[in-house]
C-alpha cells in the first residue's frame, strides 16, 4: 500500500488532540508583488519607483493586483483574507500554490521556496500539501460523486481500491454517502460543495486553500458549511486559508484575518483588535459596514 495513503487512512486522520506546535511562518510570503496586463515591464519599472496604482493603469494599461506583500500565516488554524472585490484575496491565494507566479518576491511553506520549485517538483508538491476548493465548486461534471472525490489521489496515482476507501470515508464524512454515483447536475449547491471538500480532505494535504468556498450558497447552508468546516478543522488541525467577504463568516471561523485594500495589505491580526484600533478609515468601515466584531 502507498505510504502515503496509509498515513491518512480514516483510523490514521490525525486529530485536534495533543495539538502540534502552531508554527508562526508557516506559509510566508515575502515582498510580493504582481502585476497583470502586456506592458508589463514598464509597469514593474513603475510600480518599482513607487507610482500609484492608478498612474501605472494610467500610463501602461496594467493592473496591480498585489503590492508588496509581506504575510505570515501560523500553522493549524483558519486564516480568513479579505477584501472588497478586486483587492487581490484570490491572487494572494493562488500565489501560495503557485497558480500565480510573482513578479517579485517569494513564497515559503515552512523551509521549502515554492517560488523556486521547478514545475515537476511543484506539481509533486501541490498533491502532497496543497488541496484547494473552489467557490464555483470546480467538479467535472462527467465524473459522479465517488469519482470527483477520487480525483486528487487517482492524479497522484494512488492504487483504485485505496482511493476509493478514501474517498467514500469522506464523502460519509461530509453526509454524501449514497450519492456516490451521482452525477454534478443531480446535486444542490451545498452538496457540490460538500463533494468539493470530500475532494480536498481525500487527497490528505496538510494545507487547504479555500477561496469563497462558501458565498455561492444560500444563508442556511452556508451556515451549515460553516460549522462542519468548524467541527472538521477541531479533529483534523490543518492549516486553511479562507478567502470571504464576509466579515460575520471570518469571526465564526475563529476572527484571524488578513485585510487587502487595491492590492495592498492594510492590516492583519484578530477582528476584534482590527475594531479596537484599525489601521484606517478603510478598516474601519470595511469592519462596521458588515458586522458588529467586537
Ligand atoms: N489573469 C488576470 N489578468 C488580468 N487581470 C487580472 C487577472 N487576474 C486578476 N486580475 C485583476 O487583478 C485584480 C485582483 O483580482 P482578484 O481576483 O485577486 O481579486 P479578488 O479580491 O479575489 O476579487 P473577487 O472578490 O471579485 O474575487 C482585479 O482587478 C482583477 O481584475
Amino acid at each position: 500500500m502507498n505510504p502515503e495513503v496509509i498515513d491518512h487512512l480514516p483510523g490514521t486522520v490525525p486529530t485536534g488532540a495533543g495539538s502540534p506546535d502552531i508554527d508562526q511562518h508557516f506559509i510566508r510570503l515575502q515582498n510580493i508583488n504582481k502585476v497583470f496586463g502586456e506592458r508589463h515591464s514598464k509597469a514593474m519599472k513603475l510600480l518599482q519607483q513607487g507610482a500609484e496604482n492608478e498612474q501605472i493603469a494610467a500610463e501602461t494599461g496594467c493592473h496591480v493586483a498585489l503590492r508588496n506583500i509581506n504575510l505570515d500565516i501560523p500553522s493549524n488554524g483558519i486564516y480568513c483574507i479579505m477584501g472588497l472585490s478586486g483587492s487581490g484575496k484570490s491572487t494572494l491565494l493562488r500565489h501560495i500554490n503557485r497558480l500565480i507566479d510573482p513578479d517579485t518576491g517569494t513564497v515559503h511553506i515552512q523551509d521549502v521556496d515554492v517560488t523556486a520549485l521547478s514545475i515537476p517538483e511543484l506539481q509533486k508538491f501541490r498533491q502532497k500539501r496543497i488541496a484547494m476548493v473552489f467557490q464555483h465548486f470546480g467538479l467535472l461534471p462527467h465524473f459522479t460523486v465517488q469519482q470527483n472525490a477520487e480525483f486528487a489521489l487517482r492524479v497522484r496515482g494512488v492504487p483504485k481500491r485505496e482511493r476509493a476507501e478514501q474517498a467514500r470515508y469522506w464523502l460519509n464524512e461530509m453526509e454524501l454517502s449514497g450519492y456516490e454515483t451521482h452525477y454534478y447536475d443531480e446535486l444542490s449547491g451545498g452538496m457540490r460543495q460538500r463533494v468539493g471538500l470530500a475532494r480536498a480532505l481525500a487527497a490528505g494535504t496538510d494545507i487547504l486553500l479555500m477561496d469563497e468556498p462558501f458565498s455561492a450558497l444560500d444563508p442556511l447552508i452556508r451556515r451549515k458549511l460553516q460549522t462542519l468546516l468548524l467541527d472538521l478543522q477541531d479533529r483534523l488541525n490543518k492549516t486553511i486559508v479562507f478567502i470571504t467577504h464576509d466579515v460575520e463568516e471570518a469571526r465564526i471561523l475563529g476572527g484571524t484575518v488578513a485585510l487587502l485594500n487595491q492590492g495592498r495589505l492594510i492590516q492583519h491580526g484578530s477582528l476584534a483588535q482590527m475594531a479596537s484600533n484599525p489601521a484606517d478609515e478603510y478598516v474601519a468601515s470595511f469592519l462596521t459596514s458588515s458586522t458588529d466584531v467586537s
